[in-house]
């Protein structure tokens, strides 16, 4: 243990660290907030580093070395509140980092009064940054809100180790000052704190790629289950779960029903107003069927100007409230929203049979929708009979 160099370990790891900083936006290319906010981090823990060595360069209490070795502080403690925010979005959470930013302000100013006393600033530094991330930490130990891979134990590990340490150092230099005094000094903590920094930073970074690679495979399934107009589900992703809803309705015996919507004379609502409007129209009816939507109901963009909607353990009168209620949003704010008044078509289709399958369903459907559109549109019939207009 004796050999083991300390200053060359963390020139290593700055090196490696530069390399990154400079490499990973290169080599991700355009990538969304939260990879953003992790490259920041690394490039503020990197720039963090190369002051905390040019510190050491300069006259030991000078002025020089009071203000490389606050700004190193400043910049490995941000660094720290740049990678909570990339941690926090993808685990699906809201960006709040409060805490970490706190500590971060205390940790740099109190380090910066207390400079010219070094047992203070040591372990006030140190004690201040495991604080840090130790709240980190619990926010990645908390349940994420979307499906993540194991990166975040990884990070996690990494992260604890890393406060365990910096706890150490902190209590060591507070207390203990005579037998550590400098950073870096062939002192076992030293030796263990620069080890542990190297392989973690580089397990951290492998944890950073992990994450962004799961947010992308999120990113894309998002993509092929949702409609990029509108956001309502696309047709693919909505059959495949229509196929479960049916298929457990024959299971527990309960009934099932499907609304097929067609707006009207929605090509002379573009040659009228432009695509543009065209367009907000399909997003206000979505709106509208997300607000008159329950537990369970499940709509989506079928293609075009047609929308399909699932109403679970829905009676043909369930189905029809459904109706009558999108109805009546649509007329309290299409004239409001657009300045003409968006009207639809559409067909009822029961579950009748066990053999009933989601195809049968939308044939029969689009019959009773083709009838509705017949008998002059604005109305929802289920074959044969007219219920509502
Ligand atoms: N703005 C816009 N228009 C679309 C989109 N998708 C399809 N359309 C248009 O929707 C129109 C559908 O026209 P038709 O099938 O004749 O339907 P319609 O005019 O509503 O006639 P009826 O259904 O019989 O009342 C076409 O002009 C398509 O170009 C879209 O994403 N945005």
């Amino acid at each position: 243990m004796q050999k083991i160099d300390v200053f060359s370990l963390f020139v290593a790891m700055t090196l490696n660290l530069s390399i990154m900083a400079v490499a990973l936006p290169y080599f991700m290319g355009r990538v969304n907030r939260a990879a953003r906010y992790a490259q920041t981090g690394i490039v503020l823990q990197t720039a963090g580093w190369i002051f905390l060595f040019s510190s050491s360069a300069v006259e030991r209490g000078g002025w020089a070395d009071h203000l490389l070795s606050t700004l190193a502080m400043g910049c490995v403690s941000s660094g720290m509140v740049f990678n909570a925010m990339a941690f926090q979005i993808w685990c699906g959470r809201k960006v709040s980092v409060r805490t970490p930013i706190a500590i971060a302000v205390l940790m740099t100013v109190g380090y910066s009064i207390g400079f010219s006393n070094y047992p203070f600033r040591v372990g006030w530094a140190n004690a201040l940054l495991a604080l840090q991330i130790a709240t980190v930490v619990v926010e990645l130990c908390r349940p994420p809100k979307v499906a993540v891979g194991r990166w975040r134990w990884l990070l996690a590990i990494c992260l604890s180790i890393q406060m365990i340490v910096l706890a150490c150092r902190a209590v060591l230099g507070a207390f203990y000052t005579a037998e550590f005094p400098n950073f870096f000094g062939p002192y076992l903590v030293n030796q263990i704190f620069a080890l542990s920094s190297n392989s973690m930073m580089v397990l951290s970074v492998v944890a950073i790629l992990l994450a962004h690679r799961d947010e992308a495979a999120r990113e894309l399934e998002r993509l092929a289950m949702q409609d990029s107009l509108t956001g309502a589900l696309n047709r693919r992703a909505w059959l495949l779960q229509s196929g479960i809803e049916l298929a457990s309705s024959v299971r527990y015996r309960q009934p099932i029903g499907l609304l097929l919507l067609d707006l009207d004379y929605f090509k002379q609502i573009n040659d009228t107003h432009g695509h543009a409007v065209g367009d907000r129209a399909l997003q206000l009816f979505v709106s509208g069927l997300q607000a008159v939507s329950r537990a369970g109901d499940v709509f989506c963009r079928y293609g075009g100007e047609e929308f399909c909607v699932l109403l679970k353990c829905a009676t043909p009168d369930a189905v029809m409230a459904y109706d009558q209620r999108m109805r009546q949003w649509l007329a309290q704010h299409s004239i409001q929203e657009l300045g003409f008044e968006l009207s639809y078509s559409a067909g009822i289709a029961m579950r009748e049979h066990d053999s009933d399958s989601i195809d049968t369903m939308l044939q029969r459907a689009d019959v009773a929708l083709y009838d509705a559109k017949s008998q002059g549109r604005g109305c929802t019939l289920a074959s044969p009979v007219r219920l509502s207009a």
